[in-house]
C-alpha cells in the first residue's frame, strides 16, 4: 500500500478519539489533511468540537470544512491534538517541521491533554536524524546562527522558497540541520540550540507525544507509552 494511503488508515483510526464537547488540536501536513478531512465529515454528521489550528494553511482548510476554530487563548487548554511527523522512534521521540510549523505546532501540542501522532511506516527510524531537523530563526539574527550551526559541525542549510528566503507563519527563517553525525545526546542538543539567541524553536518534539498510530499497509499500529 502507498505512503498515502497509509497515512489515511492512520488519520482515519486517530480521529476515533475525538469526542463530543472537545477542543482539538489540528496538525499541519499531507497526513494530518486526512485527518482534518475526516474531522470535517464528523461535524458534518452532527459531532461538535472546537479546533485550534497548527498553521494558517490548517485553519484555511478547517474553516472550509465547516469546522469551528478558536484561538489559543479562547481554548486556553485543549483535550487532545492530532499531527504528523517526519520521523517517529522508538521511544516516540519526533522530528517535525518538515512543512515549516514546528512553532505552533509545539506550542499547541505544549497545551494539550493527549497528543497522537499519526504516519506512514516510512517515518518509524531506530534512531532521529537522517531526516534534517528543522530550526526555527528570527530573520534578524539568521546569518550568524549558521555560522555558530557551522561551527558546531551541523551542516546548516537555510530553507528556501524558489530564490526567496521561506518564511515561517510567524515570518521566521526556517534552517535545516543535520544531527545524524552527532553524538550530543537529544535533550543536550535540544538545551544548546534552544539556548542560541534568536532561535526560537526547533523540531525536535521529546516528551509530547502520548500515542502514535502508524499506517503500515491496510493496518493502523496503535502505540501507546
Ligand atoms: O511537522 C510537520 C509540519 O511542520 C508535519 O507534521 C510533518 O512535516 C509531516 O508532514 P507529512 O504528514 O506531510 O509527511
Amino acid at each position: 500500500m502507498s505512503a498515502v494511503n497509509e497515512k489515511k488508515v492512520a488519520a482515519l483510526e486517530a480521529v476515533k478519539y475525538i469526542k463530543d464537547g472537545m477542543v482539538v488540536g489540528l496538525g499541519t501536513g499531507s497526513t494530518a489533511f486526512f485527518m482534518i478531512e475526516a474531522i470535517g465529515e464528523m461535524v458534518r454528521n452532527g459531532l461538535k468540537i472546537k479546533a485550534v489550528a497548527t498553521s494558517d494553511e490548517t485553519e484555511k482548510l478547517a474553516k472550509k470544512l465547516g469546522i469551528s476554530v478558536i484561538t489559543l487563548a479562547e481554548a486556553k487548554r485543549l483535550d487532545v491534538t492530532i499531527d504528523g511527523a517526519d520521523e517517529v522512534d522508538g521511544q516516540f521521540q519526533l522530528i517535525k517541521g518538515g512543512g515549516g510549523a514546528l512553532l505552533r505546532e509545539k506550542i499547541v501540542a505544549h497545551n494539550s491533554d493527549f497528543n497522537i501522532i499519526i504516519a506512514d511506516s516510512s517515518k518509524q527510524v531506530s534512531r532521529l536524524g537522517k531526516f534534517k531537523l528543522p530550526i526555527e530563526t528570527i530573520p534578524f539574527s539568521t546569518q550568524l546562527i549558521i555560522k555558530e550551526l557551522e561551527e558546531m559541525n551541523l551542516h546548516p542549510v537555510q530553507r528556501m522558497l524558489g530564490a526567496d528566503d521561506y518564511k515561517t507563519d510567524e515570518n521566521n527563517d526556517i534552517v535545516d540541520i543535520d544531527i545524524w553525525k552527532t553524538d550530543i545526546k537529544l535533550t543536550d542538543l535540544e538545551h544548546q540550540l534552544k539556548s542560541i539567541p534568536g532561535i526560537v524553536e526547533t523540531g525536535l518534539f521529546l516528551t509530547s507525544t502520548d500515542l502514535v498510530i502508524i499506517g503500515k499497509g491496510a493496518q493502523a499500529i496503535i502505540e501507546k507509552k
